[in-house]
């Protein structure tokens, strides 16, 4: 039986969850994610593709697949990509395989995709847990961003454009969570998943 937040697919009964987590550049969702996996280690996170250059000590096949854009497009052409979008001038995408097996497995997946993406899952994957990290304020996402010291200027500025036009569409995910205090968003975002 299909539950809310369980997904199925077509050739297996056993359901997986899908769990989406979106927010702008900056407010902590990657941090967020590696607190999630390292206490619940029984969470699969998705490796997405990306046409985006490593950042310094960026793995090749851990943190991203690093691809040229010709292979991108080669993997669209192809369907293997659940979802993918463009993002401050680079495409990034979630490889559909993996995501198919975890799924027929039972495993949770964990996706941490832009809004784009987002909306393709909500299409694709309408029982999926949608979850919106929202920064306590713009000033601190800007600090946040140029703190990190990760990104060049330009790369920063399009990130804040960005953010404004994601945080305005917060409201069409099934929850918000302010990553204000660290650990008060940790333990929301582990009550929204495991209850
Ligand atoms: N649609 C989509 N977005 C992704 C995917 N992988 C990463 N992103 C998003 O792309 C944006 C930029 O990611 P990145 O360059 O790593 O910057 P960072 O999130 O600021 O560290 C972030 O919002 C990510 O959540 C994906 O597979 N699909
Ligand atoms: N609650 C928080 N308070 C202060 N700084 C935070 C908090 N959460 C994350 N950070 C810091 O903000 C920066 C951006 O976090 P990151 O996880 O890389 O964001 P994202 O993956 O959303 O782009 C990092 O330097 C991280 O250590």
């Amino acid at each position: 039986m299909q539950t809310h937040n369980s997904v199925q697919t077509a050739n297996d009964c056993q359901a997986g969850r899908l769990i989406v987590l979106t927010g702008p550049s900056g407010v902590g969702k990657g941090t967020l994610v590696r607190s999630l996996l390292q206490r619940h280690p029984q969470l699969y996170l998705s490796i997405s593709a990306t046409t985006r250059s490593p950042r310094t000590g960026e793995i090749d096949g851990e943190h991203y697949y690093f691809v040229s854009r010709s292979d991108f497009e080669k993997m669209i052409a192809q369907d293997q990509l659940l979802e993918w979008a463009e993002f401050a001038g680079n495409c990034y995408g979630t490889p559909r395989l993996p995501i198919e097996q975890q799924i027929a497995q039972g495993k949770s997946i964990l996706l941490e995709i832009e809004l784009e993406g987002a909306r393709q899952i909500r299409q694709s994957f309408p029982s999926a847990l949608r979850i919106f990290i929202l920064p306590p304020s713009f000033a601190e996402l800007e600090k946040r961003l140029r703190d990190r010291r990760q990104d060049p200027d330009e790369a920063i500025s399009r990130r804040l454009q960005r953010a404004r036009i994601e945080v305005d569409a917060a409201s069409e995910f099934d929850l918000q969570i302010v990553n204000d205090d660290f650990d008060t968003a940790l333990q929301q975002l582990e009550t929204a998943i495991f209850g």
